[in-house]
């Protein structure tokens, strides 16, 4: 099973959209889990048995393990995931671009070290730096496209040919990357009248969504502009507004509930398959 049919599997079992970003500051982490050996792994650990039955997918942000030195929590943590809940697709998020000899080592980090599903990359270095993910036949390759950043438009927006260059970008991946039939766009929910436009020069192709709760993306204007005829296509990502909705003991709980909260409010507005 690929990527995609991953996905499709996981959003028709869930019922949801949402996918939850483990995106773990250790200044934010509940302090009773900060003596502990691992507490970045127990953290995350935690937020994945609370929720596991609400998402599509969860994404984790490497730069949360990296700048804290640990790697190994992040390849324990997937391996947990994989483990026990081995219908959910993990997407790594690491945004890598490089030229092709880098950018294949950088797959093999995504995709034999860490054995992501998926894998988020930054497109913008052009197709040589994208082919050695987009050759992973069986993988995901989650291409950013109009990110949700306030920032998105200084270089995205910028016409080619009368056109934005991230619409000339969605369409060169649509029509010739996506030959594996592996590729996913990054589309900013904080740009809904952006995803309108991209949904159609998409077609089907499943959209990553950030920006979502702590960036203040409206989830009725997003999924209304993004979802597929069938309601799907969306991977609506929070982090912080799930994983950081409690801070004591009871932080999963809240979790869950905000998990819920999410899930439902995006529900609500989805075409009914
Ligand atoms: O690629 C991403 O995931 C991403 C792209 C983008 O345009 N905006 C964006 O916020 N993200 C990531 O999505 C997550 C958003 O986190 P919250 O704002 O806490 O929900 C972070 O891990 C970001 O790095």
């Amino acid at each position: 099973m690929n990527f995609i049919q991953k996905l499709e599997a996981q959003w028709a079992t869930s019922n949801s959209l949402l996918c939850v970003g483990l995106d773990p500051d250790l200044t934010r982490i509940p302090s009773h889990l900060q003596e502990h050996a691992e507490p970045i792994y127990q953290f995350c650990r935690a937020i994945v048995d609370a929720t596991h039955d609400v998402v599509c997918a969860y994404k984790p942000q490497i730069a949360y393990f990296a700048g804290a030195a640990a790697e190994d929590q992040l390849q324990k943590l997937m391996e947990y995931i994989r483990l026990e809940y081995p219908h959910i697709p993990i997407i790594l998020d690491s945004k890598r671009g490089d030229i092709g000899s880098t950018a294949t080592m950088y797959a093999k980090e995504a995709f034999d070290r860490y054995q992501a599903h998926a894998v988020t990359i930054n497109p913008y270095m052009g197709r040589d730096s994208a082919q050695p993910f987009l050759d992973r036949a069986d993988r995901g390759v989650v291409l950013l496209c109009r990110t949700s950043n306030p920032g998105a438009a200084d270089l995205q927006d910028l016409e080619v040919d009368g056109q934005p260059l991230y619409e000339r970008l969605a369409s060169m991946i649509a029509q010739d990357w996506n030959a594996n039939g592996n590729c996913s766009l990054v589309v900013g929910a904080t740009w809904p009248e952006q995803m309108r436009k991209l949904r159609k020069i998409a077609g089907d192709m499943p959209f990553l969504v950030p920006g979502v709760g702590a960036q203040g993306g409206d989830v009725e204007a997003l999924v209304n502009a993004g979802q597929t005829a069938n309601g799907t296509g969306l991977i609506v990502n929070s982090a912080r507004g799930i994983i950081y909705a409690g801070s004591g003991f009871d932080f999963m709980q809240h979790a869950r509930d905000a998990a819920i909260e999410t899930r439902n409010l995006i529900n609500q507005y989805r075409h009914q398959s």
